[in-house]
C-alpha cells in the first residue's frame, strides 16, 4: 500500500467515528455554518496581492516533524498582514498533525480565504468543512472517481464553499467538473513524495482556460514564482518554505517582499 492508500483507509474509519460522535445535523447547527466566508477565487485573483496561499502544517509523511512549536494564531495573523491570498490549514490529525479546531482558530483570528486541506472523500468531511469555517475544500483527484468528485463538489457549492481540485497526472483532468474553482497541480507525487516544478508547467497546457490555475508544493524561491507566473500560474501554494522556519510570518513576510518587487521592476 503506498502512503496515499493507507491515508484514505484511515480516513474512512475516521469519517465513520466522527459521524457517531458528531451528526450531521448538528454541525448544520453549528454557528459558523450559516456564515458567509471570502471567495477563495476572487482572493487569488485579486492583483493587489501575492497570489500565494500560504499553508499551517506542522507535520507530514514525506518530512516528519516540520514546526513543533508554532502556533495557528501568530503564524496565520502574521500571513494574512504579509499579504496572503488565502490560507491552507491541514485539518488531518493522523498523518499532518493538523485538526478542525486549527481551521476555526484561523478563521477567528484572520478574514482571509481558507482552504481546508485534507483528504475529502465523504460529504460528511463537506459538512464539517462548512461548521469549521472553511471557504474551500480540496478536493484530490487521484482518491476519487468521476462521480465522487461531481457529488462532493456539488455539495461544496451548495454549501457556499469553492472547490480547489487537485491533480498530479493528465489522465486525472477528466475528473474536472463545472463545480470545480480552482485547480492546483500538485508537483508532489503523493505516492512517491517526488517532486518536480516541472509537473505544473507540463500540465497546465492541458487546462481549460477559464480555470484559476494554482501550483503546489516544493516552491522554495521567489525565481520559483516567477518561473511559474511566467507560465501561466495565478496562485502558489507554499507550506514548508515558511513552516520550517523558527518564524514562518517573517519567513513569508520577506518572500513576499521579494516577489512583488520582481513583479513591479
Ligand atoms: O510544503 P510544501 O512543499 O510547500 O507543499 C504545500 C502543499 O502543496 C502540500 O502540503 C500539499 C499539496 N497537496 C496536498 C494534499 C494533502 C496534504 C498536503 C498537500
Amino acid at each position: 500500500m503506498n502512503i496515499l492508500d493507507k491515508i484514505v483507509a484511515h480516513k474512512k474509519i475516521e469519517v465513520q467515528q466522527a459521524a457517531k460522535t458528531i451528526s450531521q445535523e448538528q454541525l448544520m447547527d453549528q454557528p459558523l455554518f450559516n456564515e458567509a466566508v471570502p471567495s477563495l477565487k476572487g482572493s487569488i485573483a485579486d492583483p493587489g496581492k501575492t497570489g500565494v496561499i500560504t499553508e499551517f502544517k506542522r507535520q507530514s509523511p514525506s518530512k516528519g516533524i516540520i514546526n513543533g512549536n508554532a502556533t495557528v494564531e501568530e503564524v496565520v495573523t502574521g500571513y494574512e498582514k504579509a499579504g496572503s491570498s488565502a490560507l491552507s490549514v491541514l485539518t488531518d490529525q493522523q498523518f499532518f498533525g493538523g485538526c478542525n479546531q486549527d481551521l476555526t482558530t484561523a478563521r477567528a483570528v484572520t478574514s482571509i480565504p481558507i482552504l481546508r486541506k485534507d483528504f475529502i472523500i465523504d460529504p460528511y468531511q463537506v459538512y464539517e468543512a462548512k461548521a469549521i469555517g472553511a471557504s474551500a475544500i480540496l478536493l484530490i483527484a487521484a482518491i476519487l472517481d468521476v462521480n465522487q468528485a461531481k457529488e462532493l463538489g456539488a455539495l461544496a457549492n451548495y454549501l457556499g464553499m469553492e472547490v480547489l481540485m487537485e491533480l498530479h497526472a493528465p489522465e486525472e483532468t477528466d475528473k474536472l467538473n463545472p463545480f470545480v474553482d480552482v485547480v492546483g497541480i500538485n508537483n508532489r507525487n503523493l505516492k512517491t513524495f517526488v517532486v518536480n516544478l516541472e509537473q505544473s508547467i507540463q500540465l497546465a497546457n492541458t487546462l481549460p482556460a477559464d480555470k484559476l490555475k494554482i501550483s503546489e508544493s516544493g516552491i522554495h524561491s521567489p525565481e520559483d514564482v516567477f518561473f511559474l507566473r511566467e507560465n501561466g500560474f495565478d496562485g502558489f501554494l507554499i507550506g514548508e518554505n515558511f513552516m520550517k522556519t523558527s518564524n514562518p510570518a517573517e519567513a513569508f513576510a520577506r518572500f513576499a517582499k521579494a516577489i512583488a518587487v520582481k513583479a513591479n521592476a
